[in-house]
């Protein structure tokens, strides 16, 4: 069985996928301090809830946040008894791979979620993933990442605002009755659910613009679904996107390594 790990910058999912079907999804905060006594402790507490044998053959990990690495691979070695492949070093093979300036580091959730959209979807996407940060990954007719955008995440920017501006509550995000909020809470909440359907609308725009060709928009992360409301924004949401061109990109690299 393999073990998927996607760690962001605010949590991280493991799931397991016993090679048809991916079994259960389970997600910790994420904190580069948790050492691997402390994950196995909770995964295999949550997997003998249930009733999961531990058989983890394979591991592959996605990482934002680059000091994670080191106790997820310690987790991987001790617990499992396996060498964890981690998406963006170099054995880690992608199908196609990015087409971008010299020397970036891309995210590589982006280009797990593009593979996985890829395989899904075919040619000329635009990934939407609503995160810590909410980003646009763009796909070429070949399945390459070829670029992007970067917009500060939903839940970031309400307590940005919550942070800088003393009279300004923390408030959940949902979609506001009515654009004018006659309340501060209803304010906030009609700034940012508007703000970002704004965002997302002008930006697939402006993507498919500049690349002249039709494109489906494919969203995915925790938030997609409302903003999903009645606005016709999405060709597709997938919740486990990130997971599905995990276990992709794990089974090419097995099959590169058998020929
Ligand atoms: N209505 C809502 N208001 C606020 N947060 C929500 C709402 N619905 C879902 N969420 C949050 O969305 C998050 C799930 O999003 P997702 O896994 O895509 O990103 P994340 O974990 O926040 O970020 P990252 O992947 O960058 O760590 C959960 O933390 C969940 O609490
Ligand atoms: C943009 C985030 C934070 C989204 O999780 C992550 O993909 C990241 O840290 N990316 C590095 C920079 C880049 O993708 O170009
Ligand atoms: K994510």
């Amino acid at each position: 069985m393999l073990l998927c790990i996607d760690t962001g910058n605010t949590n991280t999912v493991f799931s397991v996928w016993d090679g048809s079907r991916f079994l259960a999804m389970w997600r910790i905060s994420t904190d580069h301090r948790r050492t691997a006594d402390e994950y196995f402790v909770w995964l295999s507490t949550l997997m003998s809830v249930q009733k999961f044998e531990l058989a983890i053959t394979d591991c592959i990990i996605s990482a934002t946040a680059p000091r994670v690495v080191f106790n997820l691979r310690v987790l991987c070695n001790r617990y499992f008894d396996t060498r964890p492949l981690v998406v963006g070093k170099p054995d880690c093979l992608l199908p196609v791979p990015p087409r971008v300036d010299q020397g970036t580091v891309v995210g590589p959730d982006r280009l797990v979620n593009t593979v996985g959209a890829f395989d899904r979807h075919g040619p000329d996407l635009i990934v939407v993933d609503f995160g810590t940060a909410t980003t646009f990954d763009v796909v070429d007719t070949d399945g390459a990442y070829v670029g992007g955008v970067i917009s500060p995440g939903v839940n970031l920017s309400l307590e940005a605002l919550h942070m800088g501006a003393a009279s300004l509550p923390h408030v959940d995000v949902t979609k506001p009755a009515t654009v004018i909020g006659t309340n501060t809470v209803a304010c906030i909440q009609s700034g940012i659910f508007w703000g970002y359907i704004g965002l997302v609308q002008g930006i697939v725009d402006k993507i498919r613009q500049e690349r002249a060709r039709p494109m489906k928009v494919i969203a995915t992360g925790g938030l997609a679904p409302l903003f999903d409301q009645g606005f016709d924004l999405f060709d597709a949401i997938e919740d486990d996107l990130t997971m599905h061109g995990l276990r992709l990109i794990h089974d090419y690299n097995k099959e590169m390594a058998h020929g």
